[in-house]
């Protein structure tokens, strides 16, 4: 798939008070790849999501597709395909999947098609409950699922908004081992068509499931490439081990 169906980061640039979080980074995701962001606490990794997202103000350039996203309101980001989760699910825990699904679904569709009485499940809401692996939990309360089950309904949520790029904050945090596997086989599936870029610091994940990765360190893009690559790249060692090692073996944890 072409680049030009991705993300394109060009200079961004986000201060606080004065305080530089993000210095000038470039990135490009194409479309198809589950690309991993890496860094050690406060090397902004967050804060690009948030500005790749609307909810911070930024400099430079963020391209999705065609669009210009810097500049837009949140919403209008949204609307462009541009999904996101958080390291704490936000489904609404009262309600059953399947109405969590109807709802996000239903925020795309617009108020007067919502308001539209319809009949069985729409498609799309079947095919997600399909793809996260909740088929059998429709009818349950969200706040009865498992930790791992609740992330992979947050998912659901953007696949039913038709995001195309899914920009995910720790997803396997706190997620037993076939939680981890579970996620990374669902990884692979919405990546068929969509560009996935994963906030992380599980590397036992990282080095099974990310095709490409990009470490970030003070703001700054300090290594990209396959996870061979950034895990042989001595800058990363030194910053994740403290000085660099001769035997190629990885970043031991990203805390
Ligand atoms: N709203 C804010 N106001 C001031 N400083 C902020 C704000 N948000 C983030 N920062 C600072 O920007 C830097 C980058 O933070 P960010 O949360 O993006 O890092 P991170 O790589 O996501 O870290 P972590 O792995 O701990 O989540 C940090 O020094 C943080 O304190």
């Amino acid at each position: 798939m072409s680049e030009l169906d991705g993300l394109l980061i060009r200079d961004l640039r986000v201060s606080f008070d004065g305080f530089t979080a993000v210095d000038g980074v470039s990135l490009t995701v194409p479309s198809g790849d589950i690309r991993f962001l890496i860094g050690p606490n406060g090397a902004g990794k967050t804060t690009l999501v948030d500005a790749v997202t609307g909810l911070v103000r930024a400099t430079g350039s963020v391209r999705f597709g065609t669009h210009e996203l810097l500049g837009r309101p949140v919403h209008r980001i949204s609307r462009l395909g541009v999904g996101r989760t958080f390291q704490t699910a936000t489904v609404f825990e009262e309600l059953s999947v399947l109405q969590n699904l109807d709802i996000a679904a239903g925020a795309r569709r617009g108020w007067a098609i919502l308001a539209r009485r319809r009949r069985g499940v729409p498609d799309e809401v079947a095919a997600a409950l399909d793809t996260i692996g909740l088929a059998g939990h429709a009818e349950q309360p969200a706040g009865t699922l498992a930790h791992g089950q609740k992330q992979w309904l947050e998912i659901g949520m953007l696949l039913v908004q038709d995001a195309k790029l899914l920009l995910l904050d720790e997803p396997v945090a706190g997620m037993s081992h076939e939680e981890r596997d579970a996620t990374g086989a669902l990884l692979e599936t919405v990546s068929r068509d969509r560009t996935v870029v994963v906030i992380e610091h599980d590397m036992d994940f990282l080095r099974r499931f990310a095709r490409t990765v990009t470490v970030l360190h003070a703001g700054r893009v300090l290594s990209e490439g396959t996870v061979a690559q950034v895990q042989a790249d001595p800058r990363v060692q030194e910053v994740y081990l403290g000085h660099p090692v001769d035997t190629g073996s990885a970043p031991s944890g990203g805390e």
